[in-house]
């Protein structure tokens, strides 16, 4: 274990130091030291049809209600003793994290000057074995709106097997905590609600609450709006890759192939290419709903490319998430192959023979760099290791070879296709975080301390309205279990729910604002090389209050467009009958708008004018 958690960095340069001294903004609700809780409807699950599933696995956390957290006034009653708050990175590394552990630990000091933060020092492995850092001043100083988890460092985001949640929990007990704050992404939270319910079972007094943090901004749904981190890194690999639109159009010789983080939804990647604008985009949502193959897939490519050449362009750039290999659905189902066997003890070496014939025929035709990857062990969440297959160059390698093939049968009469590769995604988890991702985790680190001190748990800081200014932010707690869904058996009648309820990421909305933005621009994008430089990110002066577009332009689309939100109250009554239930109602709206969005249309005031719907 590194002795140095927690320690200064006394060779900080000049804007390190400047950013140290950003004073992190906080909407009304939280510049006190208590807030006034109210409590609002009881809640399901996002998954209508899971629900069951999700009450059997969950029966002490399931159902409860939502909460919102106002500014104080008279009815506002005393909250719970807390003396004893632990915080835990468990996730990925995402810019902003440290902003949470400092507003946990300036809301639990307002709260209680005699109480004590402890910091879980290597991540949840620190946590299993009870390796505290306590949280002083003088331990954040250096860490205030820093990039990176190095404060505390993090191991693996898995808080699953029952001896890890009885480790877990074991230290709540011997520690006395009254609290213990999950930062980490869809799976971490997922495990926060196991052990939420496991804490509970056991009457164990520590409650469980999760923090929203993960570069990827999948975990989004009707009361998470974004993640702390993935505004900075989408700045970050924007910047890089409008450099390298602008040196690709510069020498007009290289096709640059970029792979961006993500996991399996294609969010930073869309993002990106919405504010760097580069030639293409393949997006996993995409491929995986045309049911693209592999062959497909680089046609595509070659198609751009050769209309391109056309113009007499022979450069260009092209975005792909990592996800993007497991979209396509022989690559799926390949990788399906290999993970079964990874599951049953098969020893690496033997998985290319005890594959199916058409997956070893597969596996095969492969680059043998493909091959030696895909081979890798899984991640946490059963899936295969993302960031270290290289699908950029299994792209450019397949499409140079179409490109000669073509050249050969005189279909392509442009010049040699050049590629040159890139990943982005390790480059920006450790970059300074934006003004946006550090108000956003210094809010839901306060937020973190007064659901402790409502004495709630198995539930997930939110913020809603962070399209907004800070002082229109609305601050409330979801119970993590409202947020889970049960994977299914597609096949035979009925849909069998198969798999254990999880909180899941979010795939990109086909339905939504931002991708129907992509696809007006795409053949501009492809031909007329309209890239665009967003630049570093700014802290201070214009652009330093910028958010994700992908955030801003769904918002405005349902909250700001009372003549659309009409219209789409119209069509809502045309499928579901007067005095159908509030699931079937949202379950009708999801299907027609992004699910980000159903809870704020059926709070609007419009709702009114559907009384016979049970809008409220
Ligand atoms: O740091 P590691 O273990 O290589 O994790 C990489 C993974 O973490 C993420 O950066 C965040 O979830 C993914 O995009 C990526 O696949």
């Amino acid at each position: 274990m590194n002795a140095d958690y927690g320690a200064p960095t006394e060779l900080a340069g000049p804007l390190q130091q400047r950013r140290a001294l950003y004073q992190p903004r906080l909407p009304p609700c939280l510049q006190g030291a208590t807030v006034r809780v109210e409590y609002g409807d009881a809640t399901t699950t996002i998954d209508p049809t899971g629900a069951h599933a999700v009450a059997q696995a969950f029966p002490r956390t399931y159902g409860q209600r939502l909460v919102t957290f106002l500014a104080p006034d008279d009815t506002a009653g005393a909250g719970k003793a807390v003396d004893e708050v632990g915080v835990v990175f468990s996730g990925r590394q995402s810019p902003g994290g440290h902003n949470v552990v400092w507003g946990l630990h300036d809301a639990l000091k307002a709260y209680n000057p005699h109480s004590i933060l402890y910091g879980f020092i290597g991540g949840t492995e620190g946590l299993f074995a009870n390796k505290t850092l306590e949280i002083t001043d003088d331990v954040l100083a250096s860490y205030k709106n820093q990039g990176g988890f190095d404060l505390l460092g993090r191991s693996i985001d898995q808080i699953r097997s029952s001896k890890q949640v009885s480790a877990a929990m074991t230290t709540c007990q011997n520690l006395n905590l009254d609290g213990l704050v999950i930062v980490g992404g869809v799976t971490s939270n997922s495990d926060a609600a196991q052990l939420a319910e496991t804490l509970v079972q056991k009457n164990c007094k520590t409650k469980v609450v999760g923090v929203p943090v993960s570069l990827n901004g999948d975990l989004k749904n009707q009361f998470v709006e974004t993640t702390v981190g993935f505004d900075t890194v989408c700045k970050v690999n924007s910047q890089l890759i409008s450099n390298v639109c602008l040196d690709a159009i510069s020498a007009g010789k290289y096709y640059y192939f970029v792979r961006l983080m993500g996991r399996k939804a294609s969010h930073v990647a869309l993002e990106c290419a919405l504010q760097s604008h580069p030639n293409m985009l393949i997006m996993g949502e995409e491929v995986a709903l045309s049911k693209l193959t592999l062959m497909e897939v680089i046609n595509k490519i070659c198609d751009g490319v050769q209309a391109r050449a056309e113009l007499g362009k022979h450069h260009g750039v092209l975005l792909i998430p990592e996800g993007l290999i497991e979209s396509i659905p022989e690559m799926y189902a390949l990788i399906q192959e290999i993970s079964i066997l990874h599951n049953n003890n098969v020893p690496v070496t033997e998985i290319p023979t005890q594959v199916s014939p058409w997956a070893a025929a597969l596996f095969q035709f492969l680059p043998p760099f493909i091959r030696r990857e895909l081979l890798l062990h899984q991640e946490s969440d059963n899936s295969a290791q993302l960031s270290q297959i290289d699908t950029e160059q299994l792209l450019a390698h397949l499409v140079e070879a179409e490109m000669i093939k073509r050249t050969k049968e005189g279909r392509y009469k442009g010049k040699k296709f050049s590629s040159v590769c890139h990943f982005f995604g390790y480059q920006a988890r450790g970059s300074l975080p934006s003004n946006f991702d550090c108000d956003y985790a210094y809010v839901l680190g306060h937020i973190s301390l007064h659901m402790i001190a409502a004495g709630l748990t198995g539930y997930m800081a939110t913020v809603a309205n962070l399209k907004d200014p800070v002082h229109k932010w609305r601050c409330a707690a979801a119970p993590l279990t409202a947020m889970m869904s049960v994977r299914r058996h597609l096949r035979g009648p009925g849909a069998i729910p198969i798999g254990k309820p999880a909180i899941h990421p979010s795939p990109i909305d086909l339905k939504g604002k931002a991708y129907e933005l992509l696809r007006e621009k795409a053949s501009s994008f492809l031909l007329d090389d309209f890239y665009r430089t967003p630049g570093g990110i700014q802290f201070e002066g214009p652009g330093s209050d910028a958010k994700p577009i992908t955030l801003t332009i769904e918002d405005q689309d349902y909250m700001g467009d009372i003549e659309m939100l009409k219209l789409y109250l119209d069509k809502v009554k045309t499928i579901v009958k007067p005095g159908c239930s509030r699931d079937t109602l949202k379950a009708a709206i999801s299907s027609m708008i992004s699910v980000t969005h159903v809870l704020t249309v059926m709070s609007h005031p419009l709702n009114a004018e559907l009384p016979l719907y049970h809008f409220n």
